[in-house]
């Protein structure tokens, strides 16, 4: 399927019900079932990664599929290693080749039994869960968070309750706080000192829960405040003190020249005029931004270096690649360098004549690029436009009801 997207007549009116977070999503629903709450989550994501792990925690089979999830495929993974009896654990094609072999060693070296089925150091897992001893083990920060989570969450159901060592720089450090702080909300006790966190043999305690919109899911909202000259966006159920480390958006978008106005019941942004010359950024702490910002600055013709982007090659794609590959075909040309800096310095080459934005399984790209509908005057074309399901099942509904015109194509 494809989709051309073409930009609203008029001015842009949007009061937007966001999708909730499937990063607090997945982890609520971990810790509620290690608390065996009899509440409900309160304002679950709707999402495809989301589903996954609810299907795979009230199945009962032993077989789990979790698609092209990281999240429930890292967490799931420790969870059911604590679980009595013999699991197997797989995914779509391109989860076959994201990395786990760090967590699996990390699990087995505190007790777990992890096998792999197919390739060495990648899904699917065939899993025997027990009781684990925990203890002392050193993890390398660097190259996934998600595999840090997991292990936290689980940690106080160790027999010996868990002292994790991060080894080198850690990357996407906000998703290991918004861990503890939800751990911490499920009644456990967790300490980070330097580079070691420490988590003592407890109980988790159940609690009624409710889960915050999607701070990720706003930044294409804002990328088409930044794109529009006359639009007026409220977003809904986001807050100023967010768990989400993704929320540092809102910040780096008033270089971009938008404003943001915390209401009671959201967000809503203006535009103030002020754009910076040249974006520099680092992205380690909010990888799941790079793309929005790399296309709207692009859009906006302003040149931007960004580093911190390693983990962005073992993604739903390796999104570095797949950006320099698409928006060459809108005619902009980027440079990475390291494995972990994109830039780009205002170069332009023969955009093609009929280009179609091909997605690459990863719904951050055509989200990401769904706000060039703005800027080009044939409007803009995505191939398998569904891949948005991964985190927000209504974007293309909620760009509709904003004035966009969407057509299968
Ligand atoms: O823990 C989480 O909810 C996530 C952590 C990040 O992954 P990495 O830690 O692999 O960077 C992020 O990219 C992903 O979308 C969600
Ligand atoms: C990287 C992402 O997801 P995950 O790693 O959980 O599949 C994402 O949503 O951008």
């Amino acid at each position: 399927m494809k989709y051309l997207i073409k930009s609203p007549e008029g001015a842009i009116r949007a009061s937007v019900q966001l999708p909730a977070s499937k990063s607090i999503s997945n982890r609520a629903l971990i810790l509620n079932a290690l608390s065996y709450s009899p509440y409900d989550i309160q304002n679950l994501s709707d999402c495809d990664d989301t589903e996954v792990m609810v299907r795979a925690l009230n199945s009962d089979s032993r077989d789990f599929d979790i698609k092209a999830a990281g999240t429930a495929m890292r967490f799931l993974t420790a969870f059911l290693s604590k679980i009595v009896g013999e699991w197997t654990i797989t995914g779509t094609e391109r989860m076959k080749n994201r990395p786990i072999k760090l967590l699996v060693d990390a699990l087995n070296s505190l007790g777990a039994r992890i096998e792999y089925i197919e390739k060495e150091g990648y899904p699917p897992l065939r899993i025997f869960g027990s009781a684990l001893q925990g203890g002392e083990i050193s993890l390398a920060g660097g190259v996934s968070s998600q595999y840090i989570s997991a292990l936290l969450m689980v940690a106080p159901l160790m027999e010996n309750g868990l002292i994790l060592n991060l080894e080198g720089n850690i990357i996407s450090r906000p998703y290991i706080d918004l861990t503890l702080q939800l751990m911490e909300q499920f009644g456990v006790k967790a300490t980070w000192n330097g580079q070691t966190i420490r988590i003592l043999p407890q109980e988790y305690k159940p609690i009624r829960f409710t889960v915050e919109s999607d701070w990720s899911a706003a930044s294409y909202w804002y990328s088409i405040m930044a794109l529009s000259k006359n639009a007026e966006i409220e977003l809904l159920g986001l807050f100023k003190n967010s768990l989400q480390g993704d929320a540092a958006g809102a910040k780096l978008f008033a270089q971009l020249g938008v404003g943001t106005v915390f209401t009671d019941r959201g967000v809503r942004l203006k535009h103030t005029g002020n754009v910076t010359k040249k974006l520099l950024y680092n992205f380690v702490n909010e990888p799941d931004l790079a793309q929005t910002f790399v296309v709207c600055c692009v859009l906006l013709n302003i040149p931007f270096r960004f580093t911190g982007l390693q983990s962005l090659k073992i993604k739903e794609t390796d999104r570095i690649e797949a950006l320099k590959t698409e928006l060459r075909k809108l005619g902009y040309l980027l440079t990475d360098s390291n494995d972990s800096i994109l830039e780009w310095n205002g170069e332009r080459c023969e955009p093609e004549m009929d280009p179609v934005i091909a997605t690459y399984e990863d719904h951050r790209m055509a989200m990401a690029f769904a706000p060039a509908a703005l800027i080009l005057p044939q409007g803009l074309k995505i191939a398998e436009p569904e891949v948005v399901t991964k985190s927000y099942p209504a974007y293309w509904e909620d760009l509709k009801q904003a004035g966009f015109d969407i057509t299968e194509i």
